[in-house]
């Protein structure tokens, strides 16, 4: 699987990949972009068929979170990483706790935003699989307005366009793969220094999701974000980025 990415900031600085959420693209992490480029080279990638990622090869129906990781580490060995942080939101997120556990000792260090062990039900995924493989992704919009910020946040729908812009067959391929995600029982082998951000108002991954992570992950720190919801990272970048880069900067570990 080869997914569309783009490398930004110093090309002899350590690597931090940055993992987008469904529905959305590599600009999901525009807001944080300024702070991180300072210090490190910066990957983001589209998961298939969002964003650029609408060609990706290797995409198949039955797609995996471990799939996706997969495809992470193919660009780590496409451009000669052989460790890098990682930090990703949602969907983005699961994929980089597959990757510690896939891959330990190449992630120094791991950010989990607005994420989970396991998101909600498998009929509930297939269900929203099922509905936007006959009629798309539009009529997701409001729903998914209300679970990525809370009221009145003024850009939303720059990333709702994002959401619109999704090929549905990507999306409900990411919705199976959602479906079939859990790790509950894998946390304690992570072993990457792990930061868990939660946004308080978050309908989609509540803070109750980020403590079984903070609790499962032996070596974490937890920061509940207020007034976000689902993309904390987005709506209150003034809490979540200092918290970003502050983890990544002091607790890179290689094996
Ligand atoms: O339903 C949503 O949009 C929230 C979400 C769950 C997994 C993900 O990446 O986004």
């Amino acid at each position: 699987m080869i997914l569309n990415h783009r490398f930004d900031g110093p090309p002899d600085a350590p690597v931090v990949v940055l993992g987008p959420s469904l529905g959305t693209t590599l600009g999901l992490w525009e807001p944080q972009l300024p702070a991180l480029t300072s210090t490190w080279r910066v990957l983001r990638y589209d998961l298939p068929c969002h964003g650029g990622s609408r060609a990706a090869s290797g995409f198949t129906r039955d797609l995996t979170v471990d799939d996706l990781a997969g495809g992470v580490l193919a660009l780590l060995d496409r451009h000669g990483v052989e460790a890098a942080a990682y930090a990703g939101v949602s969907l983005g997120g699961a994929v980089g706790t597959a990757l510690a556990l896939r891959a330990p000792d190449r992630i120094a260090s791991l950010v989990l935003c607005c994420t989970s062990a396991r998101f909600g039900t498998a009929d509930s995924w297939r269900e929203r699989a099922a509905l936007v493989r006959a009629e798309g992704t539009e009529p997701l919009i409001e729903a998914t307005r209300g679970r990525w910020f809370t009221p009145g946040f003024p850009d939303a729908e720059r990333y709702l366009d994002m959401l619109r812009g999704a090929d549905p067959e990507g999306y409900a391929a990411c919705c199976d793969a959602l479906a079939v995600f859990d790790v509950r029982d894998r946390l304690g082998e992570v072993r990457a220094p792990t930061l868990v951000i939660a946004g308080a108002d978050d309908p989609a991954t509540p803070p109750s999701h980020a403590e079984v992570l903070a609790e499962g992950i032996p070596e974490t720190e937890l920061l509940v974000v207020p007034g976000a919801a689902h993309l904390a990272t987005v709506e209150r970048p003034d809490v979540a980025t200092p918290a970003i880069t502050e983890h990544l900067t002091t607790r890179w570990r290689t094996a």
